[in-house]
């Protein structure tokens, strides 16, 4: 696995959040309208000439592959691709994880239409996706620890709109972390409750 450094400065970086950030925003945004736009037939077939002119431009000169995890000369680590939480993704919510108070992960953000499974509820698969992400990010604090076991039990529907995740250790065993974590709806009901087997890999091991 490659983590490449980039030679930039904090100017340079805070540029480029800048710059990237506000279009994955709109992009996000254009998904959002794509499912619920009720524009007249004329308005859709500009919008998709449109998007597909823009498109081709952005194309011109692009990385290979996927984004990776970078990191910058001091140490800044950019996941700006992560599926989740990524700054350039427009597929991620976006979430902004933080430390709790107990020591484990926490984060508030919003599901919409793009996250739907049964009506107006989140997707079973979009619920063990955050929780992948905000276990993960618990268990990683000091290593970095990839998904081994995910078990989730989900007890309620998760309602789209305000969504709160947490997670943290359970214990540690070896390279084995276990970590448990929830989604709750914006009542606070626990919906999804996670246990998860996150280990540190062999070839991390040692580093
Ligand atoms: C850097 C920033 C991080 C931010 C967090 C991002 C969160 C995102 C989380 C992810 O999405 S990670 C991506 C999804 N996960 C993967 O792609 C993992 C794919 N699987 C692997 O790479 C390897 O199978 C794995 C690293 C999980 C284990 O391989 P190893 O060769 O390191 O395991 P090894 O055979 O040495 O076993 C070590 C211990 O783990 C146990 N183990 C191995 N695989 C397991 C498994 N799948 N589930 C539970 N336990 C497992 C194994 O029994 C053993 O237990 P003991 O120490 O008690 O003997």
């Amino acid at each position: 696995m490659q983590f490449p450094v980039e030679d930039i400065d904090a100017d340079e970086l805070a540029r480029r959040e800048a710059l990237f950030g506000p279009l994955a925003d709109t992009v996000r945004e254009l998904i959002d309208v794509t499912i619920r736009s009720e524009a007249d037939e004329d308005t859709i077939l500009e919008a998709a000439q449109r998007i597909r002119d823009v498109t081709k431009r952005l194309n011109d000169r692009r990385c290979e592959g996927g984004f990776g995890v970078r990191f910058t000369e001091h140490g800044h680590m950019m996941t700006w691709g992560n599926a989740v939480s990524g700054l350039r993704n427009a597929i991620a919510p976006p979430l902004v994880v933080e430390q709790a108070a107990d020591g484990g992960m926490c984060s508030d953000f919003t599901l919409g239409a793009a996250y739907e499974g049964p009506p107006g509820l989140v997707h079973g698969g979009v619920c063990a996706l955050v929780l992948d992400q905000v276990c993960g990010m618990a268990a990683s604090t000091a290593k970095p620890n990839l998904t081994g076991t995910l078990s989730l039990r989900y007890r309620r529907p998760t309602p789209l709109g305000p969504v709160r995740a947490r997670a943290r250790i359970d214990r540690i065993e070896g390279v084995k972390t276990f970590v448990v974590g929830e989604l709750y709806d914006a009542d606070g009901n626990v919906t999804v409750s996670a246990e998860g087997v996150f280990i540190l890999p062999a070839w991390a091991r040692g580093r």
